[in-house]
Order: structure tokens, then C-alpha cells, then sequence
């Protein structure tokens, strides 16, 4: 019989932590990660499932807070470290855990949840959506000549003023655009401090208003050594701009860097047009196209009324939510907003269909081409769409 604890002391999480990295097959970490992994651990966001007393599976969130179509931002738990131990899957451990999971974040009064996936088969069920995608750019460095020079100032800063300058700018920035989120102090620990990445760059760009953008990279000079500038490959780790203007300085920036042969951007929006800064466009390719936001509607009455709509006929959404079944129900969506309705669905969905088009990526037209729509009134597939469209490709461009 297992039961499922928030846990709430040091051994505990650390022996949930070890458990977690086990499911990914790497060992428990070292003192000094953990210490700097112990931050991330916050009291009430940490459940585990025990067997006869032995921690068997374990999930947990961070306080974050989500960008809608319109502006509106949202109160969302950044859902992470899910694992139960090998030798306990497939008995409904994980099942146990999201169930316990889901109702406790919407008690804490979380809109929504979201996660990034390391199998796409395994969140539909739990009313997970894939909400946005990212791309995975690649350029040939010496061939992606820019079409123009840098025009603002772009700085090389080290690793604690870069911090503490990084952050800034990151909060002008996002929650901006629909999918993007707010990120936690262990976050940044983490992924820039204590990043563990001793070759870490951080280069800020500054106009006529000050600093306006950054970029977080680091080179891998491959297996020839530097002076082997044909392997050698740089990653672009984290990448924002206040303005269009330093954006394409940061990219002009990465392109004139010496010795690297290649530039990998992994995850990038969709709508991020690279090729259109070069002479020869051809020289940055689309090497991949991933899943990237995983949503969870917790409260879709919430979810709905506060996300802005373009100007369209309204629509009825049927919704269908087994594991929170207050968000079951009718909606009617308009461009003045969303309300319950007690009126026929033109539209009926699963919770996880509505959050993959909740914040604009996935059109109903595709939902329903595809089968995971009811459609009641066929009239109402486009009105959706335009009730639904949105300028940016959302993009959360925050892994954790
Ligand atoms: C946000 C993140 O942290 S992503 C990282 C997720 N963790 C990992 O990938 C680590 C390795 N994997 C694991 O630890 C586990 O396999 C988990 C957590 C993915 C699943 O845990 P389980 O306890 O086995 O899930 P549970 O038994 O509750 O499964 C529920 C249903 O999902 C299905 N399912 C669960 N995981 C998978 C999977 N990886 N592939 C296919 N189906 C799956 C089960 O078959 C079951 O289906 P059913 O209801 O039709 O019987």
C-alpha cells in the first residue's frame, strides 16, 4: 500500500532528489551540488510516495507565474523532478502523485501547472497539453556573414555582475510574450551561479537607453583544440532582448565570434528569423523542432476568462476534465472574455486538447483534422481559430 507525503526536512529531500536522478540513471549528487540543489527544495512543493515505508516515486514544484495571450500573467507551479524508482513503475505511483499534486497546486491558488517532458506519451492523461515548441537552430559560422555590423555596445561581463545584470533583464522581458514564466531564485542558482559550466559567457548588448539584452553562451572547442577551429561549437544557452535592435546586435555579436565552427541554438521561438540578419540565409538551418511548455489548465474558468481573444463570433467549449473535474462544464468565449455558459458546446475537448491550443500554437482546425476534437457545429472550428490567434509564436524559453 503506498501513501503519498509533502515532505518537509533535509533528508528527505535529498534522499527524493537521489531518487529522482536515478530514474534518469545518473548517480546522487556530490555534497556541493547538493548543497546548491537544496535551494530548489521548498517547503509544501515537494510529495513523495512511499511502499512499506520506502520513498518510492517523487514529484515537485517551484512558484512561477505565466504569460497569457493578452498580456494578463497568471500564477503557474513549474512542475519538475517527476520519478518513481524502476523497479515500482507501472503501478500507479506517478498517477497517485499528479493526482495529489494537481489539487494541491490549484489549492495554493496556481492557475496552471506546467512541465518539460522527457517522453511526450507520458502527461496527456493528467490533462497536460503540448503548448508550445521551440527550434533548434544551427549556423555555419563562417559562412553566416552578417548583412550589417554591430551597432550598439556589446560587452563581455563576468559571472557575478553578468548575474545580477541578467536578472534585470530578464524581468523587463518575461512574463512578456504568451508561454513565457517567471523563474525562481533557484533557477538562477542553478543554471548560472552554480551552473557548473566553467566555460559560461555572458555578453550584455547596450543602446541609447542602457543595457537592453543578453546572451548566455558557451563554446566546447571540440576535440581538435581551439586552433581546430572546424569542431569547435558554440551553444547559445539563454538569449533576450528589450528591443529588435539588440537582438539582432547579440546575433551579430555570436556570428563574429573567432574560432568557433558552428553555432547551436537550441529551442529557440519558432518566429525568431535568424536567416533574414545574414547575406546568405542559407547558412542557418532548422535542425530540429521540439515539444517544449507542457500546460495543465488548473483552473480553467480562471484560465479562460483572463487570456485576451481577438475580434471573432463567439464560441461554446465543452470541457472535459477527469482529474479536476470542477473545470468540467460549458464556456462561452467572446473577444470581451470567458464565462461558464449554461448553453450546447459547439466544441467539445479533453483538458490537455484545450491547453495545447490555449496559448495559440496549436490551431483547432489541426485538433479537429486530427480527431481530437468533438466537433458539434463545424461553423465553429474557424472562430475558435480567430478567437484564439495570437502575433508571437508563444515560447516559454525557460528550461527546468
Ligand atoms: C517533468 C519531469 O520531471 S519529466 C521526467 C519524468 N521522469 C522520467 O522520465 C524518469 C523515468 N521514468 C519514470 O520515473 C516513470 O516511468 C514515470 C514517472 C514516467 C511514470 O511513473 P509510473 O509510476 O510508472 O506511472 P503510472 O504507473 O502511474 O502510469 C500511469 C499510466 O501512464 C502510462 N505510462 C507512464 N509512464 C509511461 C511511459 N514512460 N511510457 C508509456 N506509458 C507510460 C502507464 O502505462 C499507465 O497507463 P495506464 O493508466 O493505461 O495503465
Amino acid at each position: 500500500m503506498t501513501d503519498i507525503r509533502v515532505l518537509d526536512d533535509e533528508a528527505d529531500y535529498r534522499a527524493a532528489h537521489a531518487l529522482f536522478r536515478g530514474t534518469l540513471h545518473h548517480p546522487p549528487a556530490p555534497d556541493d551540488r547538493w548543497k546548491v540543489a537544496l535551494e530548489s527544495y521548498l517547503p509544501g512543493r515537494v510529495l513523495a510516495s512511499f511502499d512499506g515505508g520506502e520513498m518510492v516515486g517523487t514529484v515537485q514544484s517551484f512558484p512561477s507565474a505565466l504569460a497569457l495571450p493578452g498580456g494578463e500573467v497568471v500564477r503557474m507551479g513549474a512542475v519538475s523532478r517527476v520519478g518513481v524508482r524502476a523497479d515500482r513503475t507501472r503501478r500507479g505511483v506517478l498517477s497517485g502523485l499528479q493526482s495529489a499534486q494537481l489539487r494541491g497546486l490549484r489549492e495554493l491558488g496556481d492557475v496552471a501547472a506546467t512541465l518539460r517532458a522527457s517522453e511526450a506519451v507520458i502527461y496527456g492523461r493528467f490533462g497536460y497539453g503540448a503548448a508550445t515548441r521551440g527550434r533548434t537552430l544551427r549556423l555555419d559560422r563562417r559562412r553566416a556573414a552578417p548583412r550589417s555590423r554591430v551597432r550598439g555596445d556589446v560587452r563581455l561581463v563576468g559571472l557575478e555582475e553578468g548575474e545580477r545584470i541578467i536578472r534585470t533583464l530578464f524581468e523587463r522581458v518575461s512574463p512578456g510574450r504568451p508561454g513565457t514564466i517567471a523563474r525562481w531564485d533557484a533557477w538562477w542558482s542553478m543554471n548560472v551561479r552554480h551552473s557548473g559550466e566553467e566555460a559560461l559567457r555572458i555578453v550584455v548588448r547596450s543602446g541609447p537607453g542602457g543595457d537592453d539584452g543578453y546572451v548566455a553562451y558557451k563554446v566546447d572547442p571540440g576535440s581538435g583544440g581551439l586552433l581546430d577551429e572546424r569542431s569547435s561549437v558554440l551553444t547559445v544557452l539563454d538569449l533576450w532582448a528589450v528591443t529588435p535592435e539588440a537582438w539582432a546586435d547579440l546575433w551579430r555579436f555570436l556570428v563574429g565570434v573567432d574560432l568557433v565552427s558552428e553555432i547551436s541554438a537550441p529551442l529557440r521561438p519558432l518566429d525568431e528569423p535568424v536567416g533574414w540578419l545574414l547575406a546568405d540565409p542559407r547558412a542557418c538551418k532548422v535542425v530540429a523542432e521540439d515539444d517544449e511548455t507542457w500546460l495543465r489548465l488548473l483552473d480553467v474558468p480562471q484560465a479562460l476568462a483572463r487570456r485576451g481573444y481577438r475580434a471573432a463570433e463567439p464560441v461554446v467549449l465543452g470541457v472535459r476534465d477527469r482529474y479536476l473535474p470542477d473545470n468540467e462544464g460549458a464556456y462561452l468565449v467572446a473577444p470581451d472574455g470567458a464565462t461558464r455558459t449554461d448553453r450546447e458546446p459547439d466544441l467539445v475537448l479533453d483538458v490537455d486538447v484545450l491547453a495545447a491550443a490555449f496559448l495559440g500554437d496549436v490551431p483547432f482546425r489541426a485538433l479537429a483534422a486530427t480527431g481530437r476534437l468533438e466537433v458539434v457545429d463545424p461553423a465553429a472550428v474557424a472562430r475558435a481559430d480567430a478567437l484564439f490567434a495570437v502575433d508571437q509564436s508563444p515560447w516559454s524559453g525557460t528550461y527546468f
